[in-house]
């Protein structure tokens, strides 16, 4: 394989907006920014046997994932996503068609939110791949949704379901092996594989008067906790109403683990006044977008979130994900 062919193979053929100035083939891109607009910035990365294992997850798939969890990013700022860069670090024994590959799972995505391609690097590694995605976005002046801005009184809300990831994950590495044959497990595996960011739902927030968002990677616990700990107020959910799946539970018993910390929904997890929930709620009846009210925004206590069951009320610790625990 040689590094240049293969940039040159990866390079799109047409953008999809006009203020690219230079896409790839130089040191950097240029782009025109627009006035009344601000720029919005994110990477995430994705390692091999970190966040996906190659016996399961096709070059497809890990493209898909790499793209999806930017966009994820840019929709919890209430953004619309417009390019990326795609940062490889490709062991040896991979082929060019594996990586080209790679990069087609990204553009099923890509032709989705018309977004633009417009540079990167790659480089060989010893072991491990490594996928690095920047995705640059765009959001009206001033209507960014930041995690401060949640207000005591507010509606907590959540969209799609929480848990499923965690559970493709789980049978995705035999954890578990459900007997119930009539359990739909690629369902669950292909959230796992392929979430959906969600960018509309974000765009709806961006247009009302005030929202809180955070797309959930890490975990609900933890991004409510995020939520609370920079807008400095408490935040109680009921577990009693939090949208599960309605076969998480014929899985696993471990099923609340998973919806509370699992992670890797990609749902947006938020905070509106009472009366923009209202609105919220009915365009996403609208366009048939799936959210969820779980609970309510508390003045600051000694707890940042605060689960409700039928029995308890407890602290819900900012657990879920940690790449260093
Ligand atoms: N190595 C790093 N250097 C600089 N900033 C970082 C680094 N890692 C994370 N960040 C920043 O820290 C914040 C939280 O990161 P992260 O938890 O990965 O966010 P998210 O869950 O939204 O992807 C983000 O603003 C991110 O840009
Ligand atoms: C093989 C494997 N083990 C464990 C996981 C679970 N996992 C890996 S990273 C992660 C959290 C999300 O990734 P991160 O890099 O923290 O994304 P960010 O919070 O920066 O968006 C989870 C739940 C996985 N996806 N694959
Ligand atoms: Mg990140
Ligand atoms: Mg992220
Ligand atoms: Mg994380």
């Amino acid at each position: 394989m040689d590094e240049f062919d293969l940039i040159h193979s990866i390079t799109p053929r047409t953008i999809h907006h006009s203020s690219v100035d230079v896409g790839i083939g130089d040191d950097a891109a240029l782009y025109t920014a627009k006035h009344g607009v601000q720029e919005i910035v994110c990477m995430d990365t994705m390692v091999e046997d970190v966040h996906f294992k190659l016996h399961y997850s096709s070059p497809e798939d890990i493209g898909y994932k790499a793209l999806a969890v930017n966009i994820s990013d840019i929709a919890a700022m209430g953004g619309i996503p417009k390019f990326y860069l795609v940062s490889l670090a490709v062991p040896a024994k991979w082929t060019e068609s594996e990586i080209k590959a790679m990069y087609e799972g990204m553009n099923e995505l890509a032709k989705l939110y018309h977004m633009d391609l417009i540079g990167g690097d790659t480089v060989s590694t010893s072991d491990k791949l490594v996928v690095t995605v920047t995705v640059i976005g765009e959001v009206e002046k001033g209507r960014a949704c930041l995690r401060s801005l949640a207000r005591p009184n507010d509606i907590v809300f959540v969209t799609g379901e929480i848990g499923s990831s965690a559970a493709g994950l789980s049978l995705l590495l035999e954890e578990n092996n459900p007997q119930n044959l009539f359990l739909d497990t690629d369902y669950f595996i292909n959230r796992h594989k392929r979430p959906q960011p969600r960018v509309s739902v974000g765009r709806l927030c961006s247009s009302i008067k005030r929202a809180a968002l955070n797309d959930i990677s890490d975990g609900l616990a933890s991004e409510l906790n995020e939520i609370a700990e920079a807008s400095c107020v408490s935040i109680e959910i009921d577990e009693s109403i939090l949208p599960i799946h309605s076969d998480l539970p014929k899985l696993h018993s471990n099923w609340k683990e998973w919806a509370l910390f699992g992670g890797e929904d990609f749902e947006l997890t938020g905070t509106v006044s009472k009366e923009e929930w209202e609105v919220l709620k009915q365009e996403c009846k609208i366009r048939q977008l799936p959210i969820t009210k779980i609970g309510h925004v508390r003045e600051k206590t000694e707890s940042n979130v605060i689960l409700k069951t039928e029995k308890t009320t407890m602290a819900l610790e900012k657990k879920g994900y940690n790449h260093f625990k």
